[in-house]
């Protein structure tokens, strides 16, 4: 059985759609939390190009088209999904709500909704699970220090993770400079508790003038393929790649025996003026040829985003920003609510493309 559903009742009618939680999360979070969760890379073109794709893209509607018995159901590695719209890692999320990442656990639970557990999550990661009635994964990052890595793979499939997401976009992170401008830091009480009793390098600074990042011992720890390899042979979970935005790395992760890519720019957080997701996944999905499950992330703010997103060759996506905001605004019952606002505005569109089940959402119904 589920845990109880939180209540919703609380949530003013006038949030319609997941745009309208903005504001009031931002009302309820520091200028430095802010900064850090809606913020992305230097001039934030790729952030904000990931949302203006989908809007640019419009949907071809069929008529009449027999609907009886459609649903939104979907399996991914033997997991059976209610709908297509996983929680994507977020790290952190303590900053802006107590319970932190207990709460969005508890929503994914009541939704069921698959939920991508970061690396650097803020409760620790068997507590998560403990929570869980709803598959989780694992997002990794991999350390410099390769044997914690292994013991935090090791922790994760022990706790019950079933897929391991290895992020491959940030070797380093975006210079970021929303958050310089705010003065970002952690507040006390907020602190990626997996990581503790790791090795950890020198600090690395993204100021002009303290060194460089080349020949430094970050980047010459930075994972390689060799990495993936590695990982591969080391877990009997499945494994997907987060971060591909290159058709030839989505070929070479297929041919790694990876189980899933996930086309990513990070939410346009690390390198920006990258293209949105959504315009380099046609791509992408011509390259992989259907051997290995495509999702994606980045700029998801409808269910016809959902729906586009899948159209042009995803299975799934997730989301980040929408459901942290739900989470600030509302908690639990805020992140529920996300799920279900994105998953209404699909079932709608599905409906009126004439779409019955998610097989039946291809590239006609879109037109670019
Ligand atoms: C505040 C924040 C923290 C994030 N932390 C992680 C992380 O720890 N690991 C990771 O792989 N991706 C992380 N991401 C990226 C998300 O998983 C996802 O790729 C991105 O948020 C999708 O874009 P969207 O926010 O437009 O939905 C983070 C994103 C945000 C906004
Ligand atoms: C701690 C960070 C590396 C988490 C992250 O991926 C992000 O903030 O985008």
């Amino acid at each position: 059985m589920h845990s109880p559903l939180p209540t919703l009742q609380q949530i003013p009618a006038s949030i319609a759609a997941v745009a309208d939680y903005e504001p009031f999360a931002r009302e309820r979070m520091s200028e430095q939390a802010w900064a850090y969760m809606a913020g992305g890379a230097a001039d934030e073109l790729t952030l904000r190009d990931n949302c203006a794709a989908f809007r640019r893209l419009r949907l071809r509607s069929r008529a009449l088209q027999e609907l009886s018995g459609g649903h939104t159901r979907l399996e991914l590695f033997g997991q059976r999904f209610e709908q297509p719209i996983l929680l994507a890692p977020v790290a952190y999320q303590k900053l802006v709500h107590p319970d932190g990442e207990l709460a969005t656990v508890l929503a994914a639970s009541a939704v069921r909704a698959g939920m991508v557990v970061s690396t650097q999550a803020s409760v620790a990661l068997e507590e998560i699970a403990r929570s869980a009635q709803t598959p989780l994964w694992f997002q990794l990052y991999v350390q410099p220090d390769r044997e914690f890595t292994r013991e935090l793979v090791q922790r994760a499939e022990a706790a019950g993770y079933q897929a391991l997401v290895v992020t491959v976009d940030a070797p380093v992170n975006g210079l970021r400079n929303r958050e310089q401008r705010a003065g970002f830091a952690l507040p006390a009480g907020v602190e990626a508790v997996n990581l503790r009793g790791m090795r950890t390098l020198p600090p690395v600074t993204n100021r002009i003038g303290d060194g460089v990042l080349l020949g430094g011992p970050l980047l010459d720890a930075a994972p390689t393929w060799r990495d993936l390899a590695w990982l591969r042979a080391l877990t009997r979970l499945p494994v997907l790649v987060k971060g591909v935005m290159h058709p030839e790395d989505a070929r070479r992760a297929v041919a790694e025996g990876i189980d899933g890519i996930i086309v990513s720019n990070h939410g346009g957080r690390t390198l920006d003026t990258q293209p949105a997701t959504i315009e380099v996944l046609e791509e992408i999905a011509r390259a992989v040829e259907g051997r290995v499950p495509l999702l994606l992330d980045g700029g998801i703010r409808r269910g016809t985003d959902v729906f586009k997103a899948l159209a042009l060759g995803a299975r799934a996506v997730l989301v980040g920003r929408p459901y942290i905001f739900g989470l600030a605004a509302a908690g639990a019952p805020g992140v529920c609510h996300v799920v279900q606002l994105l998953r209404a505005e699909l079932e709608v569109a599905m409906a009126l493309t004439g779409c019955r089940t998610l097989a039946d959402i291809g590239p006609t119904r879109v037109s670019r």
